[in-house]
């Protein structure tokens, strides 16, 4: 199968954090080729690296990721050398949310600046509207956050944008007056009748649930079997990784390491570092305690924001104000985004200091609710 590039409009740009002279991000502008692995029907084989060979992963800063992923209870604190308990990181966290204050504590800056404007929601998935969980099939959110997006739905134009496939997030969120981004953006379901796609080919008219006429825009359309390829593959070779897991999510791979024993973690790293050799149009990124394989294009969320804008009818208007809220480094290129354009506000869940490009922050999946309940509260009143 040859899989060409040359109708994929949003070309690569996107630094990937792998070892590029392993993976290439250059030879990624040449044909797609195969070094040591076969693209065919059947699964894909990729000869295995003997145990104990785990320089590449060590040496690429992966590991580092995988670790930094997730801090540990006692820390290390940066410039004083001792570690720290919980009540010192405190202190940590109290001069972190200086610099990022609490959006519940902003909230009337926040309505300040969106008064005579129309908001503009977007929500990432886990970690926002529900709680990180050990099983990712189980990551469901509760009934009072369902209603509260509910309720916020009927005032303000609302869009999930989450890592997961749109199925999936579609079916964990099950509200229908929203507008879905799954795979990171690059399956965006909206409505008809705003922005032309730039490049038509990635975008074509369907129907939703309801059969109502809707544009999909899918940007990594031709990577699908790749991406599949790949899941089978990754989930063959990590299937004696006892507590590995993998999701296929149509556009993109995640490998979930969470419930893995530490101590392999170099061998979960060195297997996806594997597999990823053989394909040098897709990268890797970290999330959560995942590591997730995706195309290696110009697409992210932050381009999804910016799509769905346009889409909506509300892109170049003085009178919009995006919010999006989201917990993970794939959120970082909205908040750069909405931060650049100095066009609205990112708000990162965490109850932890992160380097950020978030404006203002929020604890946990709770607080999330609350300010969405406030800003309820506060369209209803200024409706009135
Ligand atoms: O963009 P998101 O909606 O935040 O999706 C990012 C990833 O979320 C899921 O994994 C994370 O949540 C799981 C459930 O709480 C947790 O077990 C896992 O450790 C987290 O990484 C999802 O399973 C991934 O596929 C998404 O990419």
């Amino acid at each position: 199968m040859d899989l060409k590039l040359t109708n994929v409009s949003p070309v690569l740009t996107d630094p990937a954090p792998i070892n590029k002279s392993r993976i290439g991000i250059h030879s990624s502008l040449l044909p797609y080729s195969q070094s040591g692995a076969s693209f065919s029907s059947g699964l894909l084989t990729m000869p295995r690296k003997k145990p104990g060979k785990l320089d590449d992963v060590r040496s690429n800063g992966w590991l580092d990721a995988m670790i930094s992923s997730s801090p540990p209870r006692k820390k290390m604190l940066k410039d004083f050398n001792f570690e720290v308990d919980s009540d010192d990181r405190d202190i940590g966290y109290i001069s972190w949310v200086v610099k990022h204050p609490s959006a519940l504590n902003s909230f009337e800056q926040i309505i300040s600046r969106a008064r005579n404007k129309k908001i503009a929601m977007f929500l990432d998935y886990d970690g926002t509207l529900s709680q990180i969980v050990d099983d990712p099939d189980c990551a469901f959110m509760s009934d009072e956050m369902r209603s509260a997006v509910r309720n916020l739905a009927k005032h303000v134009p609302t869009a999930i944008i989450s890592g997961r496939s749109r199925d999936k997030v579609y079916e964990l969120v099950g509200l229908t007056e929203l507008y879905y981004a799954g795979s990171h953006g690059m399956d965006i379901m909206c409505p008809v009748g705003g922005r032309e796609s730039a490049d038509p080919s990635s975008c074509i008219k369907t129907t939703d649930q309801q059969g109502k006429e809707v544009n999909l825009f899918q940007p990594a359309r031709e990577f699908l079997p790749m991406i599949d390829e790949v899941f089978r593959t990754l989930v063959e070779n990590t299937k004696d990784i006892k507590g590995a897991k993998v999701e296929n999510h149509k556009f993109c791979a995640s490998v979930h390491y969470r419930n893995v024993d530490e101590k392999n973690w170099p061998t979960i790293a060195q297997c996806v570092h594997d597999v990823l050799d053989g394909y040098p149009q897709l990268r890797l990124t970290h999330g959560r305690k995942v590591l997730e394989v995706r195309p290696l294009i110009n697409w992210n969320k932050g381009k999804a924001v910016e799509f769905l804008l346009d889409s909506l009818g509300l892109s170049k208007s003085d009178d919009v104000l995006p919010v999006y809220i989201g917990d993970d480094k794939t959120d970082e290129d909205a908040f750069k985004v909405l931060r650049e354009g100095n066009q609205g506000y990112g708000i990162l869940v965490s109850s932890v200091p992160k380097e950020t490009k978030a404006v203002f922050s929020l604890k946990d999946p709770s607080e999330v609710k609350q300010f969405l309940n406030c800003l309820v509260r506060w369209r209803r009143q200024s409706e009135v």
